[in-house]
Order: C-alpha cells, then structure tokens, then sequence
C-alpha cells in the first residue's frame, strides 16, 4: 500500500503573528491535517487564515498541482497571511480573499477537495451547508472548536446536512517549560476537531 498523505509540521516560531490574531497552534495543524488527509493537487480552503499557518503548511502538502483559497473576514488576518506566504517563499498556488462566512462562500465557482473552518463558529451550521455545496464528493471537512457547544452544533449539522464518517476528537497538549528544578509540563486549552466527509 502507498499512503500518499503527509504533513510537514512547521514550528509556531517560524511564524509571524499578531497578539490580535489567534493562531491555530503546530500540534493541533498537524491533527488537522492529517485528519483531513490532505494530499499532493487537492484543492483546499481555509475559511478564516488568521495568521495564514494552515495556509502554508496546506500549500506546501498541496504542492503545485494544488491550490489553497485563503479566507478571512479581517483585512489585517489577510495581510498577515500575505506576510508569512512570502516568508515561506509561497507564491503561485494561494488565493487570499478578504470576505466573511458564509456569504462569501456562495461566490466561489471552485470545488474543493478539503475544507479547513478555523473561524466563524457561531454561523457553523450556516457555513457547513455553504460547505457541502461546494466541495467534492469524497470531500473531507474539519472544524477547529474551543467551546463544546460549537462541537455539538457541528455534530448535528453535518448529520442533518448529509455528512457521513462523523468524527470527533479532543486534543489536550501540554507542553514543556524549563525550569529549575526540570522540565513542567504546561498545558494548553483543550481543542476540538470535528471531522466529516461527503460522500
Ligand atoms: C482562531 S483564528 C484562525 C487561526 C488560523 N487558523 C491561524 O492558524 O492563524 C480565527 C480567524 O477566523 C476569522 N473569522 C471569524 N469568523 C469569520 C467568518 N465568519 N468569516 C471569515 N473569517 C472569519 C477571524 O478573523 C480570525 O482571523
């Protein structure tokens, strides 16, 4: 068997950031990621770039023969991300738009092959739909979720919606801070991932 996914795992310290703008933190990309088996010439979408750090390691998977739509609601997440594409040398295969979910969803004439909701959880079940209509069958979605009423407000979207293989996962990573006496671990917030495929 060849397994044709990967994930590259860029340390968050490679990237530029903004104290404004959260970012989707190394270990919980790299689930993500992986959990939406993003592969070599997908077309993918990350609703909400922030920082643009999914956008990045998602154009280096997707490579050439892909393509990343980077959106965001707030100009300056859109500019951030412009920032930290050229850093990384990423040119050809990203298009960033500025416009908020799910309205802009509606203008995209492209279908994806996965689709990455960073933000906009109070509109999820308005941006699932928004989402099934323009991804591919075969298409996977994943949901980034702090608060357990968003995960639970996703679940019965995509089951309402039609999505099928439902999969949640929770991610607590601690971690380790010198100190003198060793190594503490420090633990972040919990974060979930909430994954779905259409069929
Ligand atoms: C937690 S941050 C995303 C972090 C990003 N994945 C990163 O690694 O930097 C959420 C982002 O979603 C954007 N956002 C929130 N609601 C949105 C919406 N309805 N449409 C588009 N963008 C939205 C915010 O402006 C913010 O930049």
């Amino acid at each position: 068997m060849r397994w044709e996914y990967n994930v590259p795992g860029i340390p968050d310290s490679y990237f530029e950031r903004d104290e404004e703008i959260p970012m989707t933190k190394e270990e919980i990309r790299a689930l993500a990621l992986s959990k939406l088996r993003v592969k070599k010439g997908d077309i993918f979408l990350d609703l909400g770039c922030g920082t643009g750090s999914v956008t990045v390691e998602a154009s280096l998977i997707v490579g050439s023969e892909g393509k990343v739509y980077a959106i965001d609601k707030d100009e300056k997440a859109i500019n951030l991300t412009r920032k930290n594409l050229e850093k990384f040398g990423i040119i050809g295969n990203v298009i960033l738009i500025k416009g908020k979910a799910p309205e802009i969803l509606y203008t995209l004439s492209e279908k994806f092959d996965r689709i990455f909701i960073g933000g906009g959880s109070e509109k999820i079940r308005e941006i699932l739909k928004a989402s099934w209509n323009i991804l591919k069958n075969g298409g996977r979605v994943a949901i980034d979720a702090i608060l357990i009423e968003t995960v639970n407000n996703a679940i019965n979207s995509m089951e309402d919606i039609g999505f099928e293989n439902i999969e949640v996962t929770e991610i607590i990573v601690a971690k380790g801070m010198k100190t003198r006496m060793g190594t503490a671990m420090i633990s972040r917030n919990p974060i979930f991932i909430i994954v779905g495929e259409k069929k």
